[in-house]
């Protein structure tokens, strides 16, 4: 099983972010919450703060835990594990995506998400 760690970045007004997975990578256009592959040696929360810094640029402060997802792409399954985040320094500079917004949590479901992602927009309606 690949363990992959996702920041559920809020800000001031309640939002989190989102960002679209770049064009020729896989699953190119959807959206996500920026993240990746927990490298061996690594914690969730060390992978979480160089996968931000390298994917956005950006320095992170981790704060709840909100849950996991087990989903079984073609490919193999993932474990997803989502955390609350803040950025703690740093302006947003894409490498990895060709876009974020800023999103309502209530508007999560009219986006195309990733599929694994979904069963979090549940997970974060009840915690807000
Ligand atoms: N980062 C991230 N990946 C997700 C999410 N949802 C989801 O299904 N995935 C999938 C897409 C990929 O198949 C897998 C690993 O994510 P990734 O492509 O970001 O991995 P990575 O940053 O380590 O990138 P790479 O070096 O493997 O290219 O997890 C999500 O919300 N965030
Ligand atoms: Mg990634």
């Amino acid at each position: 099983m690949i363990d992959v760690v996702a920041a559920i970045l809020e800000n001031h007004q309640g939002q989190v972010l989102i960002a679209k997975r770049k064009q020729g990578k896989k699953m190119a256009g959807f959206w996500e919450f920026p993240g990746g592959k927990v490298e061996a040696g690594e914690s969730p929360e060390q992978s979480l703060i160089r996968e931000l810094n390298e994917e956005m640029n950006i320095e992170i402060e981790i704060g709840d835990y909100v849950g996991e997802n087990v989903h079984f792409y073609q490919e193999g399954p993932i474990k997803l594990l989502a955390y609350k985040c803040s950025v703690k320094a740093g302006d947003i500079k894409l490498t990895d995506h060709d876009r974020y917004v800023w999103i309502n949590v209530e508007d999560l479901n009219k986006v195309r998400l990733a599929p694994a992602d979904v069963p979090f927009i549940e997970m974060l309606s009840d915690s807000n």
